[in-house]
């Protein structure tokens, strides 16, 4: 059963997030295993004569999410609504909280949050939009809220919210991540360190496509001067930073940039009957012998790991090497999948290595080696050969594995 978290995070402003642990979705969009789970974080601040609700709750969860608002306030005393993103793991309990409103509240954000919710939800819920654009402020309860466009992060509807009195920016999906904590913020750095790879596999799984927006956006808001002294970031997933809340936007922009971990090299490939295997026996011999540090994804008759994760280890790889075998004149299904979503989700220029293993017309290696010179990933080398592989072929895979060792010097 999900469990709904309500705490106080201060008192001036008096400020309230509302966040509920999804343990129950298994694979985000329908797509991403997160077994860790997620949590879609609101907040709520009561000013003077004014009371603001920063987005909702995934629909499913409606009623939980509004109990947990009846306990903090009376809904129709809810005078404005942001929407900083319109994707309904934070909207969709929008129509219910409006309609407990009485439709009183103004609801606030960009022209496209204006017409994605109006093509989600009709047009009742946006009966009473303002439509805000980038850097506008806003008085409300004595507070000036100023909102800044991030677009893509996630989708073109993006903003986030930065209280100038209080120094607060309410993120949204920047500055999110997977599973669920068990704590609010970031005070205990054992947590922090647990959480982090989850909001690595988050910005890649969610926003990789859009990863060059990072980089950029949060370039755009270091300009403006609110990250580094603000003293909170409120995203609408996972923690909640205060102890340190530049770590989570400078984990974002490492992340974006695929600042890669020295020495470390992701290796995944997929093995039916243990050919492709002995391949990547040698070649995880030879990596070794030069100091570097595989880490190793197989799909096999007894393991398949999820794509979500392989995501998770791209941006901080020094080189990716990638093994398949031919299945019935392509590649094999897993890397395929795996492959595809590379390159659309995790695509850095890193060196790749590509080892391929067929029987009687070896078609893997080709096809993965147009897709790679067609992503922004350098290609090192092709070595492919028929089933067992000879002293030959071992020898052309040590010299391949050489050649990628030196392109990473
Ligand atoms: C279902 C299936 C389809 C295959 N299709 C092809 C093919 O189209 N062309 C080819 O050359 N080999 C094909 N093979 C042979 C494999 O590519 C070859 O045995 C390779 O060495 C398998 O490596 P692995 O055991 O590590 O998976 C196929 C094998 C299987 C089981």
């Amino acid at each position: 059963m999900p469990r709904l978290w309500v705490e106080k995070l201060c008192t001036d402003p008096e400020l309230y997030i509302i966040r509920v642990d999804d343990d129950q979705i298994r694979y985000f969009e329908a797509t991403w295993d997160i077994p860790e789970g997620i949590t879609y974080n609101a907040y709520l601040m009561k000013l003077d004569g004014a009371v603001v609700l920063f987005d909702t709750t995934k629909k499913e969860y409606t009623d939980l999410f509004m109990d947990a608002l009846r306990k903090l306030v009376d809904p129709k005393e809810i005078t404005h609504i942001i929407v900083h993103h319109t994707e309904p793991d934070h909207s969709g309990a929008l129509p219910k909280v409006l309609e407990e409103n009485g439709y009183r509240a103004q609801v606030i954000g960009t022209q496209f949050a204006r017409n994605l919710l109006q093509g989600f939800y009709g047009d009742k819920v946006v009966e009473n939009f303002k439509v805000v654009k980038d850097g506008e402020e806003m008085q409300i309860g004595g507070k000036t809220f100023r909102f800044i466009a991030v677009p893509w992060l996630h989708w073109p509807d993006t903003m986030i919210t930065y209280v100038v009195e209080d120094r607060i920016i309410f993120s949204c999906d920047a500055g999110g991540g997977y599973s669920i904590p068990e704590t609010i913020d970031d005070s205990d750095e054992e947590f922090v360190e647990k959480y982090l790879p989850h909001v690595t596999k988050y910005i890649v799984t969610v926003i990789g496509h859009y990863h060059k927006y990072i980089v950029q956006n949060i370039k755009k808001l270091k300009s403006l001067g609110i990250v580094e002294s603000a003293r909170m970031i409120l995203p609408g997933h996972g923690l909640v930073w205060k102890r340190d809340p530049l770590r989570i936007f400078e984990h974002y922009e490492r992340v974006g940039a695929g600042v890669s971990e020295k020495d470390k090299v992701l290796v995944i490939y997929d093995s039916m009957y243990g050919f492709v295997e002995r391949r990547m026996e040698i070649v995880l011999d030879e990596l070794r012998k030069h100091g570097k540090k595989p880490v190793v994804y197989r799909f096999t008759d007894k393991e398949a790991p999820a794509v979500s994760d392989i995501l998770g280890e791209v941006p901080s790889a020094e080189a990716l090497i990638i093994g398949a075998s031919t299945y019935e004149a392509e590649i094999h299904p897993r890397i395929r999948y795996a492959l595809y979503e590379i390159v659309d989700k995790a695509n850095y220029e890193k060196p790749v290595l590509i080892v391929g293993a067929f029987g009687w017309g070896g078609v893997a290696g080709r096809k993965i080696e147009t897709m790679i010179t067609r992503s922004k990933f350098d290609h090192v080398a092709t070595v492919e050969s028929k089933g067992y592989p000879t002293p030959e072929d071992e020898e052309k895979l040590r010299e391949a594995v050489r050649k990628l060792v030196q392109w990473t010097l």
